[in-house]
């Protein structure tokens, strides 16, 4: 059953140590598919060089295990509350890369202060709120997911495609697994970019809104001309 998305997932969960976003088994990728409505996940710490595709679990968008005779990653129930919220979303990253998970676990925002930034997310990468004692007590993992839908009341998680979970990492998203991991590695460069930059200059303020809009725009927006596509 859906063996070309298990695939997807498998190669998708593999880029997380090839792009350098994972120590150990620090992460996890999904990819939905709507029609049937069912979502793959990799398996709960197993190491990235011995997942095979048999080891991806399938589950239905009630978090019923359909297929697979591993144990689903633990931040499995996030990652099922963001596909039942964001309905255009395709797929899933979490990792705790060291400079987006920095800037998550200083509960800091990541300001829009470049093109680099505006090309992938349409404004400040957003941070979440601290939980409360008794949603990290009750259901957590499914309550990192509400919190994370709460930020984006007044947000489109189609122009910015991730999050900074307070006190945690980033959960990243976007059109598959693929772009999802691609937006990851972005958020990431974004993160160590910044991070440095205020070394350099701490009075630099986030970039002109012209400037973001004709970044952004040009790879995403109605006329977009960005690449050959
Ligand atoms: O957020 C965490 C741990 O804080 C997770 O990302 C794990 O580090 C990965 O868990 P599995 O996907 O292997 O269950």
């Amino acid at each position: 059953m859906l063996e070309n998305l298990k695939q997807q997932v498998l190669e998708a969960n593999l880029e997380l140590p090839k792009y350098g976003l994972v120590t150990f088994t620090w992460g996890n990728v999904s990819g939905i598919d709507r029609e049937r409505g069912m979502f793959v996940i990799k398996p709960s710490g197993v190491p990235y060089e011995e997942l095979t595709i048999d080891d991806m679990v399938v589950l239905d968008l009630k978090g019923n295990v359909v297929e697979g005779d591993l144990r689903p990653s633990s931040d499995t129930p996030t990652h099922l509350v963001l596909y039942q919220n964001f309905k255009e979303i395709g797929g899933i990253v979490h990792t705790h890369s060291p400079w987006g998970t920095s800037w998550a676990q200083a509960g800091r925002a990541l300001p829009a202060y470049g093109t680099t930034h505006a090309d992938y997310f349409y404004g400040e990468i957003p941070v979440t709120r601290p939980m409360t004692r008794e949603e990290i007590e009750g259901a957590y993992e499914r309550e990192t997911g509400n919190v994370i839908v709460e930020r984006f009341a007044d947000l489109d998680p189609n122009r910015v495609p991730g999050v900074l979970v307070h006190s945690h990492a980033p959960f990243v998203w976007g059109k598959d697994a693929h772009n999802a991991v691609h937006n990851a590695v972005v958020l990431e460069e974004c993160a160590k970019i910044a991070a440095r930059m205020q070394q350099i200059n701490p009075a630099i303020e986030p970039m002109d809104q012209n400037l973001l809009d004709r970044h952004f725009l040009r790879k995403h927006g109605i006329n977009a001309y960005y690449g050959q596509k």
